[in-house]
């Protein structure tokens, strides 16, 4: 579903690779590893279309997301390695923006239900600005919860985690996963997550 051919991608003076394919089918799990400045994040941004490749071609569905465009949108979901969070909104403002902006029905129940299953029930009503750091990771990561386009594409989603949340994040990619979804996903941190197949590919 998910494929890459001959990509190449150029940041400033520097080729980071060139080469470089993959393919990805429905329940599986991409890991995209290398040290700091290897080029995971560029490599992500090429997948979501907002880094053209220098050469080689991306394809959803057997067609190239330069020309399926809003189709190939529909059905991506793409969580940053910052969390895109509104610091003076609280939680549930958050999450229901986010929705609305990803043009996905929310109903404030669903809502409350997903900062429940992130551990911040309580919290709900307190503008992020007062949330820890993990707290305001897992405010973004709640979107995941009721989330169901097919492509996650995920960067570093663990990072600022504790353990329990590492768990619940690994156990909600693998619902996912089990459902048919697909995932792509950088990580200085390899965490087991249930899953038909996993790939692997490292960017040196
Ligand atoms: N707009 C840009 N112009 C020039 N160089 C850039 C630009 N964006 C990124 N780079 C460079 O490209 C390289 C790869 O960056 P990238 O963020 O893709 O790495 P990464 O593998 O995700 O790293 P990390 O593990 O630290 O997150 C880095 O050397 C970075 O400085």
């Amino acid at each position: 579903m998910l494929e890459a051919d001959n990509l190449e991608c150029v940041r400033g003076e520097r080729r980071l690779f060139a080469g470089l394919g993959f393919k990805l089918d429905a329940g599986e799990l991409l890991y995209l590893q290398g040290r700091n400045g290897a080029g995971k994040t560029s490599l992500l941004r090429m997948i979501i279309g907002l880094l053209p490749p220098e050469a080689g071609e991306i394809r959803w569905k057997g067609q190239s997301i330069r020309s399926s465009g809003e189709d190939f949108r529909a059905d991506l979901c793409y969580l940053g390695h910052l969390n895109a969070i509104k610091e003076e909104l609280t939680p549930l403002e958050n999450l229901l923006a986010a929705a609305h902006l990803a043009d996905e029905t929310l109903s404030e129940d669903d809502a409350l239900d997903a900062l429940e299953q992130v551990g911040l029930a309580g919290r709900e009503d307190l503008a992020c600005k007062y949330l820890s750091q993990g707290q305001k990771r897992r405010v973004a990561l709640a979107r995941l919860v009721k989330e169901r386009r097919p492509l996650w594409v995920l960067d570093e989603p663990f990072v600022a985690l504790d353990v329990a949340a590492v768990d619940w994040l690994a156990g909600i990619i693998s619902g996912h996963l089990q459902r048919g979804g697909l995932a792509v996903m950088t990580t200085h941190q390899l965490v087991g997550i249930a899953a038909g197949t996993v790939r692997e590919l490292k960017l040196s």
